[in-house]
């Protein structure tokens, strides 16, 4: 499965930004149905996401963000990408597991669905949510809902959401999902988006949601391996295949110890590279 590095939001309600969105390099554009778009526009964001699936035209993949099942728009922005080449369904809100297999009946075969952790009731659940199988790929932290009701303060670093996002990182982990980290909202504040996207990897997040074709760059230079890891990983790889490390679990390269958990490590590492 190719994890997305990065995972560029839009209004489906916006034409403009999806003509522009085709013309992006983000790994993923994401068309938005739920928090985006106005009520009153639910219907008409709809049908430009399902025309805009089916003419395609994107440089990398595809996902629609639906509105929740059980509000009065989530079965009808499932029904209405039916039969057409989504490549993710992104669910918001999602606080039971049992919504995955509500998802799973609804979705065509081969479409991933990324689940989003936004709420208290989420992060209690995480665990059975992670593990309820499926077509369930991804977990997404929904940062701007998740402060919104925890009700935590404004800080430069993340501080009080750094517990979630670790959880969010182990509960994918540990149900072998994609973890992807939530958006940053300033519009020019580079250094700042670079600062969350480089403690986003430190973390251990595979990608970033992003809100603005500007904030592709910094996503991808975060979560793409650097030329030093790649130099790192492929020693490590040449010293496990040297005759002198047969039957060897545990080796020396470059000063350090290096045991065949590394090995598994950096051969991932390369092929995210490649
Ligand atoms: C935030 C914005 C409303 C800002 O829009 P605007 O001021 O119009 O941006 P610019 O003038 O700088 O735009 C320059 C050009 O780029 C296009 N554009 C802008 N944003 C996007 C985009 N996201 N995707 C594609 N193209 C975009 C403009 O159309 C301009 O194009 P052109 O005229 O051809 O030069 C706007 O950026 C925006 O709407 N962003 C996405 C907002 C969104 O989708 N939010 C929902 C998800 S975020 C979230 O809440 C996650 C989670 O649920 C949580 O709880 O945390
Ligand atoms: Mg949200």
């Amino acid at each position: 499965m190719e994890v997305p590095r990065s995972l560029l939001f839009l209004p489906a309600s916006n034409a403009r930004a999806i003509e522009k969105a085709r013309t992006l390099g983000c790994d993923l554009a994401v068309l938005d149905l739920e928090d985006a778009v106005a009520p009153e526009m639910k219907a008409e964001a709809r049908a430009a996401a399902a025309a805009a699936v089916k003419a395609g035209g994107f440089r990398g993949a595809v996902a629609v963000r639906v509105n929740a099942l059980g509000t009065e728009w989530g079965e009808a922005d499932l029904a209405a990408l039916e039969g057409l080449p989504v490549d993710w369904i992104v669910a918001p809100k999602v606080e039971e597991p049992g919504l995955i297999d509500a998802y799973d009946a609804r979705m065509d075969e081969g479409v991933r669905l990324c689940a989003m952790i936004e709420t208290p009731l989420a992060l209690m659940h995480m665990n059975a949510i992670a593990g309820a199988g499926g077509p369930l790929r991804a977990l997404m932290l929904g940062v701007n809902d998740l402060a919104a009701s925890l009700g935590t303060g404004p800080s430069k670093d993340r501080e009080p959401l750094k517990p979630w996002l670790a959880a969010t990182v182990v509960a994918a982990r540990a149900h072998g999902l994609a973890a992807i980290d939530g958006v940053f909202n300033g519009l020019s504040d580079p250094e700042g988006l670079a600062a969350e996207c480089a403690q986003g990897r430190l973390y251990g997040f595979d990608g970033k949601s992003l809100i603005h074709p500007n904030q592709i760059e910094a996503a991808h230079a975060a979560f793409s391996p650097t030329p030093d890891e790649i130099a790192e990983a492929q020693a490590i790889v040449d010293a496990f295949a040297a005759p002198e490390a047969d039957g060897l679990g545990v080796i020396r390269v470059a000063g350090a110890m290096v045991e065949r958990l590394h090995l598994l490590r950096a051969e991932a590492l390369l092929a995210r590279a490649r």
